[in-house]
């Protein structure tokens, strides 16, 4: 403990009394979500009950209009739709290599070979030196989970990572998040899939903005 640097220490997201509103509408009423280290959860529910709302408030890019967010570790956010101008002049390899340029991450090699294995993991190193704005959606949702991986990150969000992803595709996005867990780290995804609500460790449902389970 003591003297454990602070990216050591266990990661924690908690939301207490969540609640969110778009102009007005509230699409959130008064959630309670802790999400341990070391298990996946899944977040399900119907269409428009506000999953990916209330995903986006406990990543932090929504502010709660009640309620608070604890949060603390390094976060890999992987959103639905990843939006990339056609033009964009960035590979899928430099993008993954963004997840390595925090002061803590070690010498130039090494950054390397976490880019390179991140890459492998996610089965894009032979996409590597496209364009990021080449690749379908689902490969783009690969690509921030490789840059995640790439910055050992502590908590991973998801939204929908099944969707747009072949049998094959998915049975590895599923290992890959159960073995961030297996290491310590935070993992929920938000889905509608049915194999991963079955094998998830943990079922989070909301319904109209209320959690039910
Ligand atoms: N940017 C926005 N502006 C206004 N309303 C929004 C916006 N985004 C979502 N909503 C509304 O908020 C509610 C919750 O949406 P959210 O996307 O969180 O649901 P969801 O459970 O993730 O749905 P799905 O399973 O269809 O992805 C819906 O009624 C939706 O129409």
């Amino acid at each position: 403990m003591g003297h454990a640097p602070a990216g050591r220490a266990r990661p924690r997201l908690r939301g207490s009394g969540l609640g969110f509103a778009f102009d007005g509408a509230p699409v959130l009423h008064g959630v309670d979500i802790t999400l341990d280290p070391g298990v996946v959860t899944v977040i399900a529910g119907p269409n428009g009950a506000g999953k990916s709302t209330l995903l986006e408030v406990l990543a932090g890019v929504r502010r709660p209009t009640a309620g608070s967010v604890e949060r603390s570790g390094s976060l890999a956010l992987v959103v639905q739709r990843i939006a990339a101008p056609d033009a964009l002049p960035v590979t899928v390899r430099e993008v993954v290599a963004m997840g390595t340029w925090e002061r803590r991450s070690a010498s130039r090699a090494e950054a390397k070979r976490r880019v390179t294995e991140a890459l492998e993991r996610v089965a894009l190193h032979e996409l590597a030196d496209r364009p990021f704005a080449a690749l379908s959606g689902g490969q783009r949702q690969r690509v921030l989970l490789a840059q995640g991986i790439a910055r050992r990150a502590q908590i991973f969000l998801l939204d929908e990572p099944a969707s747009g992803l072949d049998a094959a595709s998915r049975e590895r996005t599923h290992a890959i998040l159960a073995a961030e867990a297996g290491r310590g780290a935070v993992v929920a995804c938000v889905t509608h899939d049915d194999d991963a609500i079955a094998r998830a460790d943990r079922v989070v449902r909301i319904e109209s903005g209320v959690r039910v389970a």
